[in-house]
């Protein structure tokens, strides 16, 4: 059995870890953290997982490296700093272990890759991520990742900017500038968490779409995080790929 704790367990995300943990034969529950209760039941996991929150995340994750407990992160962020900073904090921990992944949905990760893979052979590629209004973050650690991973693949093939005649817009009218990627954050009630990768060039377009139509959306994912993170070969690994066979 793997002792499993969970932080945040009472959001929206952390409340579905604990009923997917719960009903995993090879998983037991043994503590369910939230915001202002005391972190030392974690002390027994040997698995925490984190959704939380971006301003908070970090001093949790000190807390588990200190505790010998491995970390799977769902919370959204992190930049190449932040991971750094995580890394930093595994130093002379050769035995704690971490997974950040910006997305657990695995048709999610799927979506990345095949814009990643489509990238280098349209003029044009822009990102439109849709989420629930209780989202605190824009855009979502997914569009980041997916305009950061999309400009390496455009940049590695010799792709030039984006055709754009843009010389006057208002404030925010063509999204945020990730990498050179345009990326647009929708906040729709009844919405959960979707992203669209428009690509175009001359005479067609590609339109990537994926759904997360419930949160139970991203539970294999963690799932397999959770039984996975104490085999991982390096300190600290940033999305599930590797563990899907993608990468
Ligand atoms: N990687 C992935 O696949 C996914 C990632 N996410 C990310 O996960 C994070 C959480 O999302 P969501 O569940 O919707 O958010 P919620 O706001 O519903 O949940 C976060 C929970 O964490 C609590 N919390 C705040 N501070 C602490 C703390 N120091 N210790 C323990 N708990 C704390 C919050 O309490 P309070 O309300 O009092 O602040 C809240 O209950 C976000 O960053 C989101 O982007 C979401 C879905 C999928
Ligand atoms: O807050 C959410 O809901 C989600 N957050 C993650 C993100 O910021 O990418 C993952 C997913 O999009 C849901």
């Amino acid at each position: 059995m793997i002792k499993v704790g969970v932080l945040g367990a009472r959001g929206r995300m952390g409340a579905e870890v604990v009923k997917a943990v719960q009903g995993a034969d090879d998983l037991e529950l043994v503590a369910a953290v939230d915001d202002g209760d005391d972190r030392q039941a974690l002390a027994a996991a040997d698995v925490a997982v984190d959704f939380t929150r971006p301003d908070v995340v970090l001093d949790n994750l000190r807390w588990l490296a200190e505790h010998r407990v491995h970390g799977v992160v769902g919370t959204s962020g992190f930049d190449e700093e932040r991971v750094a900073e995580v890394r930093g904090m595994l130093t002379g921990r050769p035995d704690v272990r971490v997974l950040i992944a910006p997305n657990f949905g695995i048709g999610a990760v799927l979506m990345m890759h095949f814009a990643v893979k489509a990238a280098p052979f349209f003029d044009s590629v822009e990102i439109v991520e849709l989420h629930h209004p209780g989202k605190v973050d824009a855009p979502s650690g997914t569009a980041v990742r997916t305009a950061e991973l999309v400009a390496e693949a455009r940049a590695r093939a010799g792709a030039g900017p984006a055709p754009d005649a843009t010389t006057t817009a208002l404030d925010g009218a063509r999204g945020a500038d990730i990498a050179g990627v345009r990326v647009h954050a929708l906040r729709i009630a009844g919405m959960i968490a979707h992203q669209e990768v428009v690509l175009g060039t001359h005479g067609e377009t590609l339109t990537l779409r994926h759904d997360s139509l419930h949160r139970e959306s991203f539970m294999p994912g963690v799932l397999l995080g959770v039984r996975r993170v104490a085999g991982l070969p390096e300190p600290v690994t940033v999305g599930i790929d590797g563990l899907l066979g993608l990468s």
